[in-house]
């Protein structure tokens, strides 16, 4: 059976099946979470950012020079450095103090003069100022209960530090909780590969994926191929989304399909018109949003694409940052597919897309190499090709 789009059963268009699990992401999105600074980056806010405290917080020199009061020439008397505490008395009119970039002004401070423009004999200082000029004056640049940031924004790190300087610990942020179980008794979380053990090659690629689109990895189990120990894991999932790698497939070990159906899921996507990375599956059981993902890791990966990423994404309400709607030109000699869509590991050359090669479903040489994915559709006979960018 080909790729049909349908309801019917049986594998769903490439573009469909990502359409699909678009549609279930906005129908659950994530819930709003205060989460620290250091975990916040890559998400988006889920709600407006205001400003806790003035920026600046007080008023402060944005020179090294002398704080001056009323017309020069100023008498000396004292210094200020940042940090440090500034004179209780102030500056009368007539009276200078020298003074570090950032620290405090003293009360009566009209301008800074900086040391550049400075003529300094005994213990007085000369030269030209304006007034108010090189201070930063409390509040100018934000005032306290400013809204800085609004809801939908991409914490990147300049976020991160803007906030820490308006005085928060946290941010309010969208990020879809992950799960993920990797299965087979086969696969191994340290050393090599070798006597029918396998390293576990999906786990650690996962993270960085989900945080791409906006989501955090909670926590990664793995599992053996026991049925019930499957079964139970997905019933006490308390995440999002959970993602289950391997056990995708149609052999004896592979319980997944029947588990959900045991579990009463609602089955959304079952089985993609792609390759690699056809098994792959889509269901929504209770607050959890399922997603199997082949155990081949390399068709994991592109099925991450088509499922995980644009799910996150919608969750969160972010747009995808692998989709890319501007075709390309594919180089090399590439046979598409007569029914399904290809994911095709290329490099970006001057703006033609050329394949990289050791793409096989069952390895992440090609995928480590390229830049993207070229997306070949069925019965593709040449021509600008779409891109799914890898993060
Ligand atoms: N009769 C059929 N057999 C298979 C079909 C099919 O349509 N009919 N599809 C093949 C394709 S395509 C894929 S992909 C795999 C999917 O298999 P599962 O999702 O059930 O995964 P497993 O059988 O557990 O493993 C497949 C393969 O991947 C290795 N593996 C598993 N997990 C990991 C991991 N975390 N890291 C690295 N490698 C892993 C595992 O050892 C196997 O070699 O089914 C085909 N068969
Ligand atoms: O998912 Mo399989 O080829 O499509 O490895």
């Amino acid at each position: 059976m080909g790729g049909c789009g349908s309801d019917r059963g049986g594998p769903l268009d490439w573009p469909a099946a990502r359409d699909r699990a678009r549609g279930a992401g906005e129908r659950a999105a994530a819930a709003v979470r205060e989460v620290p600074l250091a975990q916040a980056l890559g998400a988006v806010l889920g709600a407006d950012v205001r400003a806790l405290t003035g920026v600046p917080a007080f008023d402060a020199s944005a020179m090294d020079g002398f704080a001056v009061a009323g017309p020069g020439p100023w008498k000396l008397v004292g210094a200020g450095l940042a940090g440090a505490p500034v004179a209780a008395a102030g500056l009368a009119p007539g009276e200078a103090v020298e003074i570090a970039t950032g620290a405090r002004v003293p009360k009566g401070t009209e301008a800074v003069l900086p040391y550049e423009l400075a003529e300094r004999s005994g213990g007085r200082v000369s030269g030209p100022v304006r007034a108010g000029r090189h201070v930063r004056w409390t509040g100018e640049e934000t005032a306290p209960g400013e809204t800085v940031l609004t809801r939908g924004r991409a914490v990147g790190p300049a976020v991160l530090g803007l906030a820490a300087s308006l005085g928060h610990e946290t941010l309010p942020v969208l990020a879809p909780r992950v799960g993920v179980l990797v299965t087979g008794a086969e696969v191994t979380t340290s050393g090599l590969s070798g006597e029918g053990l396998v390293r576990d090659a999906i786990g650690p690629m996962l993270p960085g994926l989900v945080a791409w689109a906006g989501g955090r990895v909670a926590r990664t189990v793995h599992l053996d191929d026991d049925r019930g120990a499957l079964a139970e894991a997905i019933a006490a999932a308390d995440t999002d989304v959970l993602v289950v790698c391997g056990s995708s497939s149609k052999g004896p070990a592979d319980h997944l399909r029947s588990v959900l159906a045991d579990l009463g899921a609602e089955v959304l996507v079952d089985g993609v018109a792609c390759r690699p990375g056809h098994p792959q599956l889509l269901a929504r059981r209770e607050g959890t949003t399922v997603v199997g993902l082949p155990g081949n890791p390399g068709a994991a990966l592109v099925a991450a694409l088509t499922l995980v990423v644009p799910l996150l994404c919608a969750m969160a309400g972010r747009p995808d940052p692998a989709a890319d709607p501007d075709p390309v030109p594919l180089d090399g000699d590439v046979d598409a597919h007569p029914r399904d869509t290809r994911l095709v590991a290329v490099r970006l050359e001057r703006g033609r897309a050329v394949p990289v090669g050791h793409d096989r479903p069952a390895s992440l040489r090609g995928a480590a190499l390229a830049d993207a994915y070229a997306v070949v559709p069925p019965g593709w006979s040449g021509g600008a090709v779409e891109l799914l960018h890898l993060p």
